[in-house]
């Protein structure tokens, strides 16, 4: 895959996920195959998120006004904020904006709801389309103006420490989740010049693309108080005096899709796990002269018991070559593929081929155990993908002494670069610009005695880069 942009944008057509003839820049359609893929991964996320969150949702316009009024949250959005400044021929008094994110939709209603202790903490989210006139070279999925599965949770708490313990508990979500996806990750604090506009700091989760440029793929904020104090989010402490509350919020985005489609995907197009395949199982019919309708009616059967297991599973009939089907099949990404022809039957065999490894199998078509080999397939398919994934991640982040290696590096592997750094802005910044990377940010505490890659000082965090999108 040397021209991953081109194989991302071919297998996005070509699959059906999404039509990008939308007549609007960064705005595309979810075509039915898409839609499937992204309803099942966002299934997944809300069952975890329902666990100890509320879902809600709020109004898709903000007044200016409110916009405006966290000054560093709006300097942040300002260059990318979609306005509304009519209502039919009648001019408004007073422009809305399209959401970029919901904090200021949000808080002003949370100053509302939080009177008391009791009433703390809250934990929302909401999956809605949010707006960005993104000025960077826009992508499908990837960087796009309408964010269509832009999933926001927002919280607020009565001390610190419970907002800090929310981060926390914010990062093992978006793991669970992850993991469940096959997708793997880096997670860094990112540095004070690249965080959420008003947050005190922000925890992000990056991951790789097969071009060998980062994607950041989700983030957690941590808000202190500045929203609290900015939209008088206050509660009645115990002994009676008016505290502001701590607040979170975290997020991800179409961008999980543009991973699970990267990452998985191949020559032959894309590989979906089981958790999110529209078809988790195809059955191609074998049809000789003979035993064709044999074949076609067991088929029919096979079909139906495993759609009354909850499989998502399709028996594709069509009178067309086994190999053609083979093909848009794989290219469709369907984990398992069923091949059951006259002599399958008579040996009571149903052959499975696993679209991620390509392994097949004989597997014994007996009523009491068929299902229960079947669902441990689908498991074993996940798990595999999930590891195969981290290998090669992993084995895409390096560790460098030198600048000259990290361009060297860069240059050459793309990939992942862990670095001591002093942790100053203007090393940071100047790092950047000579080797034309990003830092992603800090992972943990340097070494005793380690001094920075790039310039010199003491040492105090081990810090990731990369070329990122
Ligand atoms: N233009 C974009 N296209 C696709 N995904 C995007 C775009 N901009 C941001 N994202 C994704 O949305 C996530 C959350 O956006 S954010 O600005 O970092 N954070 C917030 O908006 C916070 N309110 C938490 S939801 C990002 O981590 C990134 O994965
Ligand atoms: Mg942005
Ligand atoms: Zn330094």
């Amino acid at each position: 895959m040397t021209e991953f942009s081109e194989w991302f944008h071919n297998i996005l057509e070509e699959a059906e996920i999404i039509d990008t003839r939308y007549p609007i820049k960064g705005m595309h359609v979810w075509l039915p195959q898409g839609f499937k893929i992204r309803k099942h991964t966002l299934n997944i996320l809300k069952e975890i998120l329902d666990e100890d969150h509320e879902e809600v949702l709020f109004p898709l316009l903000i007044p200016e006004d409110e916009l405006a009024k966290e000054a560093i949250h709006v300097k942040g959005f300002e260059s990318e904020v979609y306005w509304v400044t009519h209502g039919g021929l009648t001019e408004l008094n007073k422009k809305f904006a399209l959401r970029p994110t919901s904090e200021t939709a949000m808080y002003p209603m949370f100053s509302l709801w939080v009177r008391s202790h009791t009433d703390l903490p809250m934990k929302f989210y909401q999956v809605v389309n949010t707006f960005r006139y993104e000025t960077k070279h826009t992508r499908p999925l990837i960087r796009v103006r309408e964010i269509t599965t832009f999933t926001e949770a927002h919280t607020v708490h009565a001390t610190r420490e419970e907002a800090d313990m929310q981060v926390k508990r914010a990062i093992e979500i978006y793991e669970t989740f992850f993991h469940e996806l096959g997708i793997p990750y880096t997670i860094s604090k990112r540095p004070e010049w690249d965080k959420f506009p008003g947050a005190d700091y922000t925890m992000a989760f990056d991951t790789l693309l097969p071009d060998g440029k980062t994607l950041q793929i989700a983030t957690v904020h941590n808000l202190g108080q500045t929203f609290a104090k900015t939209f008088n989010i206050t509660y009645e402490a115990l002994e009676g005096e008016h505290e502001y509350a701590y607040q979170t919020c975290y997020g991800l985005s179409d961008r999980v899709i543009a991973s699970i489609i990267g990452i998985h995907g191949d020559e032959a197009g894309l590989c979906l796990s089981p958790a999110v395949a529209p078809y988790q199982m195809v059955i191609v019919p074998i049809i000789f002269k003979k035993g064709g309708e044999e074949v076609l009616d067991f088929c029919r059967k096979l079909e139906e018991k495993l759609k009354g297991e909850g499989f998502r599973v399709h028996f594709d009939d069509r009178d067309i070559r086994a190999g053609k089907k083979y093909y848009e099949w794989e290219m469709r990404g369907v984990p398992l593929r069923l091949e059951v022809g006259p002599r399958d039957i008579a040996n009571k065999k149903v052959v499975t081929v696993r679209r991620d490894n390509g392994e097949k199998e004989f597997m014994d078509f007996n009523p009491e155990t068929f299902i229960e080999d079947i669902t441990s397939l689908m498991e074993k398919i996940n798990i595999d993908m999930n590891k195969k994934a981290w290998k090669s991640f992993e084995d895409e982040i390096r560790t460098v002494e030198s600048i000259e290696e990290v361009k060297k590096t860069m240059d050459e592997l793309g990939g992942i670069i862990s670095f001591d750094w002093c942790g100053d802005e203007s090393c940071g910044k100047d790092l950047e610009e000579t080797a034309g990377v990003d830092v992603l940010g800090i992972q943990s505490e340097s070494e005793d005695g380690k001094v920075c890659m790039n310039c010199g000082k003491p040492a105090k965090h081990v810090a990731l880069m990369a070329k990122t999108y």
